[in-house]
């Protein structure tokens, strides 16, 4: 299994740890535009096998697409991240000519690979990407949800008081501050609803602190989280990678599921081996549709700036 992730940055060289610590891929590359930074992280990473106890082998390449050739799965995150104060939306105008370019480029050496895209804003890099390289909607996803999704859990546990482990939760729609749809009414502590222990008001404001999980973490650390977006994508790759046929919220091409169309944003999907083996279509009540819609409106007009 080998897995190619571009950009070296904070959520790439997370994303390449976590992959290789979970020791269920033979061969990572990372690729970076910037002179020697891929080397230098793959270097630093392959120090921590011994420690750290894994034989994946990872290589890093400055722009050189003929090292990701026949690539099982690709991973992009180069871009640039937001700073205090900005929304993901306003980094199409650099972000949009990256992603195509590297999405087409992976393509041309990796003819089958399974494309996951972060780079932000990602609902609408994931439909540039399938708009860019043409290839079926399976193997293209966005990873979004699968993050806000362990926000959410976070924010539960601390609000009931209870253990992580003990909370169960999903976050659909865009991956965007106002567009997510925490799915509060399917949330649970061990298969018991949340709203037995909080009230209306209080997972209010847990479905708020989630949608502005981003942000806050932009505030704190002046540019992007990147350990849970690096443990998010890696939970994804090692679902494909190991045909789990795990379900996370993912950004995938909409055909009439959830009533949208031409359009990518988050929704349950099943992932193996194929990439996007099924999206899962969940009664939503008439606020989280109406949260749906909402959301789906903001994505596509954001879409609209796009040069396709
Ligand atoms: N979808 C999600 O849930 C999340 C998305 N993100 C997004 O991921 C992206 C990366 O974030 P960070 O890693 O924090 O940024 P970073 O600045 O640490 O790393 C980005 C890397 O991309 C590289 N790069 C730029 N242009 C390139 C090109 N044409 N080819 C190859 N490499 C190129 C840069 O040299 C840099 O090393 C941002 O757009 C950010 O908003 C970040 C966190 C979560
Ligand atoms: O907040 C950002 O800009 C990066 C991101 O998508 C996230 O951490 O959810």
């Amino acid at each position: 299994m080998k897995v190619t992730v571009v950009g070296a940055g904070a959520v790439g060289a997370s994303c390449a740890e976590y992959i290789a610590i979970k020791n269920f891929a033979s061969e990572v590359v990372i690729l970076d535009i910037k002179e020697g930074f891929a080397e230098g992280k793959a270097m630093d990473l392959m120090q921590c096998a011994s420690l750290n106890g894994f034989d994946t082998k990872i290589t890093g390449v400055t722009n050189d697409y003929s090292q990701t050739a026949n690539s099982d799965i690709c991973v992009i995150t180069s871009g640039i991240p937001r700073k205090p104060g900005m929304t993901r939306e306003e980094l199409i105008g650099i972000n949009a000519g990256i992603v195509k370019n590297v999405s087409t480029s992976l393509l041309e050496h990796s003819p089958n690979m399974i494309l996951i895209v972060v780079s932000n804003p990602m609902d609408t890099m994931t439909y540039l990407a399938h708009k860019a390289t043409g290839m079926p909607k399976n193997r293209i996803i966005g990873m979004g949800g699968a993050l806000d999704s362990a926000r959410f859990k976070y924010r539960l546990a601390e609000a009931l008081g209870a253990p992580i482990s003990d909370v169960d939760g999903m976050v659909v729609g865009g991956h965007s501050d106002v567009g997510m749809v925490p799915l509060t009414s399917h949330a649970t502590r061990n298969s018991i609803k949340v709203s037995e222990f909080l009230s209306e008001e209080r997972l209010e404001q847990v479905a708020a602190d989630t949608k502005v999980g981003g942000a806050t973490l932009t505030k704190l650390l002046g540019t992007s989280a990147w350990y849970a977006p690096g443990a998010a994508v890696s939970g994804m790759v090692q679902a494909i990678a190991c045909d789990t046929k795990k379900i996370f919220p993912c950004s995938t091409f909409l055909e009439g599921e959830y009533g949208l169309n031409d359009i990518c944003i988050g929704v349950p999907v099943v992932l193996g081996k194929n990439g996007i083996e099924k999206i899962v279509d969940i009664p939503l009540s008439d606020a989280e549709k109406a949260h749906m819609q909402a959301s789906a409106e903001g994505v596509t007009k954001t879409n609209g700036l796009l040069d396709l």
